[in-house]
């Protein structure tokens, strides 16, 4: 077992038979064919003085999970950039990018899925998954030289996602009626930004292959900046698929599990899954916020009361928790619900 020793973007290349490992049985791909979804759009300018925005926020939360964040602060051209460099990476020849390589059982570096179980089917993408945040945790020989901008673009990326994450998590508590540092200092000052710049490259076999198996994340919250052009993300809502629109100048924030918890179930994890394409490849760059390690993340005090009692257990490292349970297809936020 251990790491695939292949990337996908080999297995792509070299054509021909696509391996067991990726190929689910009929129409498990996923179905191109649903509508499109109207996320709600909110005004990251506006969160600070505008109670009509925060209950925007508040209710795209609750019935999304997720919302499209719109003047934050990053101009369109600056998001191309990083869009730009993210397509560059990946195009560097493979010897370049396995300078990178992710070591077995670590999981930054550039790689993909770990295999555990002979029952395991394989996503149909490749990435580069840096620590960010705190600037000390970097490590920075896994971060690219090449294209020559790549540090120096992710890092300012870094303190813009910083700050941007924060005044949305201000916000998410004073929507909640609650002090706005409430998630913040939960989730501790030395909380992390992790990094996923993720590549799908063409698929031969969309029908079959899945490019992310449905999830939720295991962060507090995700910012996430799609490709421009290429759909493929996909949100459950209500038990039913649908595509995620993608907003040049948005970046799609979503719940991750740990705000799930700390909101009591206010919020709800976004479920999300990627489809594979047969005509173009497609890239991404996912920013998780998470809280340290040693912080106890559990519902908030304000959010518990007789008509709503504590519904999660509190937890600590839930990434580490999210990662065991996922591997043995099982989901871990499911496991820290109180049942009564
Ligand atoms: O590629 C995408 O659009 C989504 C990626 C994702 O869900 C993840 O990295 O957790
Ligand atoms: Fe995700």
């Amino acid at each position: 077992m251990g790491s695939l020793l292949k990337t996908v973007q080999e297995v792509a290349l070299e054509g021909g038979q696509v391996p067991e490992y990726f190929l689910y049985k009929d129409g498990h791909g996923g179905s191109r064919d649903v509508p499109f979804i109207d996320i709600p759009v909110v005004d990251v300018g506006l969160l600070a003085t505008s109670s009509q925005e925060l209950q925007k926020l508040n209710s795209a939360l609750t019935n999304f999970g997720c919302f499209q964040a719109i003047n934050h602060g990053m101009s369109v051209e600056y998001l191309n950039r990083l869009r730009e460099i993210t397509r560059e990476f990946f195009q560097l020849p493979l010897e370049e990018k396995k300078k990178y390589l992710k070591q077995e059982n670590d999981i930054e570096g550039y790689g993909n899925d770990n295999v555990y179980s002979d029952q395991q089917k394989g996503d149909w993408n490749d990435r580069l998954f840096l620590s960010l945040y705190p600037e000390q945790q970097r490590r920075l020989k896994l971060w690219p030289e090449n294209p020559k901008a790549f540090r120096s673009i992710v890092h300012e990326y870094s303190e813009k996602i910083k700050s941007i994450s924060e005044i949305i998590l201000k916000a998410m508590a004073r929507s909640l009626n609650l002090e706005e540092n409430c998630f913040v200092e939960q989730y501790g000052e030395r909380s992390k930004l992790n990094g996923r710049f993720t590549l799908y490259p063409k698929c031969p076999r969309p029908d079959l292959i899945v490019g992310s198996k449905p999830h939720g994340d295991a962060s507090a919250i995700t910012l996430l900046l799609q490709d421009q052009s290429i759909d493929g993300l996909q949100i459950l809502k209500d038990n039913q698929w649908f595509k995620a629109p993608s907003i040049p100048e948005a970046l799609l924030v979503n719940v991750g599990d740990q705000a799930e918890i700390s909101s009591n179930g206010a919020f709800k994890s976004a479920i999300h899954k990627v489809l594979t394409n047969s005509e173009r490849e497609r890239i991404s760059l996912a920013v998780f916020y998470v809280p340290e390690l040693d912080k106890l993340v559990g519902p908030l005090e304000g959010l518990i009361d007789e008509s709503r009692p504590k519904l999660y257990t509190t937890v600590k490292n839930y990434v580490n928790t999210y990662l065991q349970y996922y591997h043995q297809g099982k989901k871990a936020i499911e496991e820290t619900k109180i049942q009564y």
